[in-house]
């Protein structure tokens, strides 16, 4: 089962982070993009190949302590299929440097139309006759607001080609309480039900650490929805964004692990991405900069997990 993959790479690296990789043309330092600008000139490739380079410096950097990537998928398509194609080649770089990696896609639809999410991030297609695995991820985060049938054939693709999906459940950012908080019949905030339609999914893709392959996104911003979803879903994996940017520290994601010290993995993108910038180091150890910030996160969720 595809979160397996993930949960075995965390507990060799003893880290149970992900590094968001979110490349705008601000955040990549000058070099990086001039050297592109001067091979493909000021155009959508040109910002693609910057955001390889970008991304791959990274990988290099944190392959042998990080155990996953994510990269978002709006900073990809904003630069056309010029970006889609350098996506592509960071999920497939991530991966040959052993990375688990989480498409951030948030893809949710009808059933029919979830068959083609699904085979575009998580299987393959067909081309007469001969089989492509369009993107290749490991997993996808996908809304589960339309239902079961929306979900059921992303489920069927994660069977067979062993891979896993987060659903959005308690989203980080400040609104997500407009109707991620409001109650249903039974009393039940509307978080806790999406929760439990993943316990219910995740039967069809059970894992050996007892985690199943369908996972959810609790924000690191809501420490005590954390707490309480860590309790109520035993079979949930989570995947926790919202650290260090948005304000999400060790102390408030120590409630999403579980007693061993697994059931979840948290992201941070901009921190880690910026790091050079906050330590006003040069721009060419921008990679070792992120290095630097993922291992202060690692040992800092320790020390939280540590101390509950
Ligand atoms: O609830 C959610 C779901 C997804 N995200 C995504 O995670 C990263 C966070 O980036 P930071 O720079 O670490 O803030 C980004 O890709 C979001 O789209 C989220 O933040 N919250």
């Amino acid at each position: 089962m595809a979160l397996d993959r993930l949960i075995k790479n965390i507990l060799e690296k003893k880290n149970p982070t992900v590094a968001g990789l979110d490349p705008k043309l601000d955040y990549i330092p000058d070099y990086i993009k001039e050297q592109a600008f001067q091979e493909h000139g000021c155009t959508l490739e040109g910002a693609a190949q910057a955001l390889l380079t970008f991304n791959k410096g990274l990988i290099d950097a944190l392959c042998d302590i990080v155990p996953a990537v994510k990269p978002q998928c709006a900073y990809y398509e904003m630069y056309g299929w010029q970006g889609m194609r350098a996506l592509k080649d960071t999920i497939t770089y991530a991966r040959e440097k052993g990375m688990f990696v989480i498409t951030d896609g948030k893809r949710n639809d009808i059933g029919s139309t979830m068959e083609a999410y699904a085979a575009a991030h998580l299987g393959e297609i067909q081309v007469a006759g001969e089989r492509f695995a369009p993107f290749g991820g490991d997993a996808l985060t996908v809304n589960g607001y339309l239902g079961t049938d929306g979900i059921a054939p992303l489920l069927k693709v994660c069977k067979e080609k062993d891979t896993g999906i987060f659903v959005l459940a308690k989203t980080s950012n400040p609104s997500s309480s407009e109707l991620q908080n409001q109650e249903v019949q039974g009393g039940e905030p509307v978080y806790l039900v999406m929760g439990k339609m993943c316990e219910e999914w995740g039967k069809e893709l059970p894992g050996k650490y007892g985690y199943s392959g369908v996972g959810a996104v609790v924000g690191a911003t809501w420490p005590e929805q954390l707490a309480e979803l860590r309790k109520e879903l035993p079979h949930t994996f989570f995947l926790v964004p919202g650290y260090g940017a948005q304000g999400g520290g060790a102390k408030d994601v120590a409630g999403a692990f579980d007693e061993k010290g697994l059931g979840a993995v948290v992201n941070s993108s901009r921190a880690l991405m910026c790091a050079y910038k906050k330590e006003g180091c040069r721009p060419e150890d921008y990679a070792m900069a992120a290095r630097r910030e993922a291992i202060r996160m690692r040992d800092d969720i320790a020390a939280a997990i540590a101390s509950v």
